[in-house]
């Protein structure tokens, strides 16, 4: 039961255990999977922004070139072609400048009214790509600081050709990075959260958290450009930064429409950080809760083990008085000397008998027995020998006499026995009580005293057949006494009956006898 118990307590607590540990798991997977999602709409969001600027930007680039190369460079084309430089500047935000170069790379015309002299772009990657390639598509390159007003800067250029397709110079557009400084600066990403604008070439544009050492460094080597070239344009990935050590969950997209991708990153301690609040206050209450159950458990436990220690105290004590009791009874209902019933029990068995044997009318017997000469015998031998010649006596009687389970044997007093024989004829009660006789004579026991030199004894047998509510043991008692008397006045060792028998007992003393 205690182990039980105990079991029973323990399988609560690792259920409360199992319970919290399942449900802080599943919050945490659903955690994760809210953040995923929502870095996944920041990445495409801000995926979607950098296209936009490019577009337009783009766009500008598209109509610049075209009325270059339709238009030429003489002065009054020229000259329309600034003011229409510098209202496209002032229209878009993401804008710093427009330029145009010719095919040495000088200034042919740009945003600001006054390009800036004594200066040359032929070195810059953007004029070299584009001088060296014959593709009319756009070209985003490496980010550059402004020479006139020291501003990082994304050069987005086109190529001009002349009339018969030669390279006759550069469009360029350049976007100030600032401006996807400031918009990355108004995302919610917590304090660890990062954002970045890469070249798919593997050149950061710029970042969040912001540093101009970071913009234009080569990413190819980096976890989150690997991650991007394994994971393909949109996926999100787990990388422990190389910087600070802080794991992310990044989300990658790739810009629709140019080649660069963004990635946004939040910090998964940030991320969980509510999570693990719950989850340390969860633990907390099932610790507090487990304990009390352990307690009072422990108690239950404990007033079991004594309840049971008590219940087994009382079990042993019960069984002592059960033996105790049962010890009392037979010495209550045993003669102590002889083993046989004693005269309490004969009464009580031969009255019940009586009273059977003339519900039945069936025939009830009894044998008085009574040793020959015995006050002789205790005086020659001493009371001690006189004892265990009643002893050796009562053994016979105990053997022939109780066989059947109706039977008693009984010592009736002194040195006087009796057998009470229910269902039995005065016959078979005389043949058995010869047995006895010859049994005991047979011992030779010595007794000086007779005229046998043994012990021996006389027995009085009667039995009836009461009448329903009529007679009274007492009167069986009396008759098979009077026997008695006769067979000791017929000079004792014999076996006498209250009436006569038709056949001699001594002659044939295992004649008739009931089968046990
Ligand atoms: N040793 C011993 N003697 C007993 C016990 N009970 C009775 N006696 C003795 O048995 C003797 C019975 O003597 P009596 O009644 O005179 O009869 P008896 O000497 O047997 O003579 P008869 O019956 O006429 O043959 C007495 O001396 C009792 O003291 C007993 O438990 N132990």
């Amino acid at each position: 039961m205690t182990f039980r118990t105990t079991a029973f307590v323990a399988v609560v607590c690792f259920a409360l255990v199992a319970l919290d540990c399942w449900n802080s798991w599943h919050s945490r997977q659903a955690e994760l999977q809210q953040m995923e999602a929502a870095a996944s709409n920041l990445a495409r969001a801000m995926a979607q922004h950098a296209d936009d600027a490019i577009k337009k930007t783009d766009i500008m680039l598209v109509g610049m070139v075209e009325r270059i190369e339709h238009d030429g460079t003489d002065s009054a084309a020229i000259s329309r072609l600034r003011k229409m430089l510098a209202n496209y500047v002032a229209e878009l935000p993401q804008l710093d400048a427009l330029h145009i170069y010719d095919s040495e790379g000088n200034w042919v015309a740009n945003s600001r009214n006054t390009p800036p002299q004594n200066l040359n772009n032929a070195g810059r990657e953007y004029f070299v790509f584009h001088r060296t390639h014959e593709d009319r598509g756009p070209h985003i390159g490496v980010p550059v600081r402004s020479r006139t007003n020291g501003k990082l800067l994304i050069p987005v250029s086109r190529r001009i050709n002349d009339a018969d397709g030669r390279f006759a110079g550069v469009a360029l557009a350049t976007i100030d990075i600032d401006f996807f400084n400031r918009f990355y600066t108004s995302l919610d990403i917590g304090e660890a959260g990062a954002v970045a604008l890469v070249s798919e070439s593997g050149t950061m544009m710029t970042r969040r958290p912001f540093g101009d050492a970071m913009v234009g460094r080569d990413m190819r080597e980096t976890e989150l450009f690997r991650a991007y070239l394994a994971q393909g344009p949109a996926a999100v990935a787990y990388i422990e930064s190389a910087q600070d050590g802080v794991t992310r969950l990044n989300s990658f997209r790739r810009l629709a429409h140019y080649p660069l991708f963004v990635a946004a990153a939040l910090s998964k301690n940030e991320i969980l950080a509510v999570w693990w609040r719950d989850t340390l206050r969860h633990t907390a209450g099932v610790l507090f809760l487990m304990s009390i159950i352990g307690l009072v458990g422990w108690r239950l436990i404990k007033q079991m083990e004594l309840r049971s220690k008590t219940e087994a105290q009382l079990r042993r004590a019960r069984d002592a008085l059960e033996t105790l009791n049962a010890t009392l009874n037979t010495l209550a209902m045993e003669d102590g000397l002889t083993g046989l019933a004693n005269r309490r029990q004969f009464d009580v068995t031969l009255d019940s008998e009586f009273r059977r044997a003339a519900r039945e009318a069936s025939t009830l017997a009894l044998i008085l027995i009574d040793v020959d000469c015995f006050k002789q015998y205790n005086d020659i031998y001493g009371h001690a020998a006189g004892d265990e010649c009643l002893r050796s006596i009562g053994r016979i009687i105990a053997d022939l006499a109780a066989r059947r389970p109706g039977d008693l044997a009984a010592r009736y007093g002194g040195e006087e026995m009796a057998v009470l024989l229910p269902n039995t004829e005065v016959a078979n009660a005389a043949s058995l009580a010869e047995r006895i006789r010859l049994a005991v004579r047979d011992l030779q026991i010595v007794h000086a005293g007779t005229t046998e030199g043994f012990v021996t004894l006389s027995a009085g047998v009667e039995a009836c057949t009461p009448e329903p509510a009529q007679g009274h043991p007492k009167e069986l008692i009396e008759a098979a006494d009077m026997a008695l008397y006769a067979a000791k006045a017929q000079g004792r060792n014999r076996v006498c009956t209250a009436r006569p028998l038709n056949f001699d007992l001594a002659a044939a003393p295992h004649a008739p006898w009931p089968a046990s």
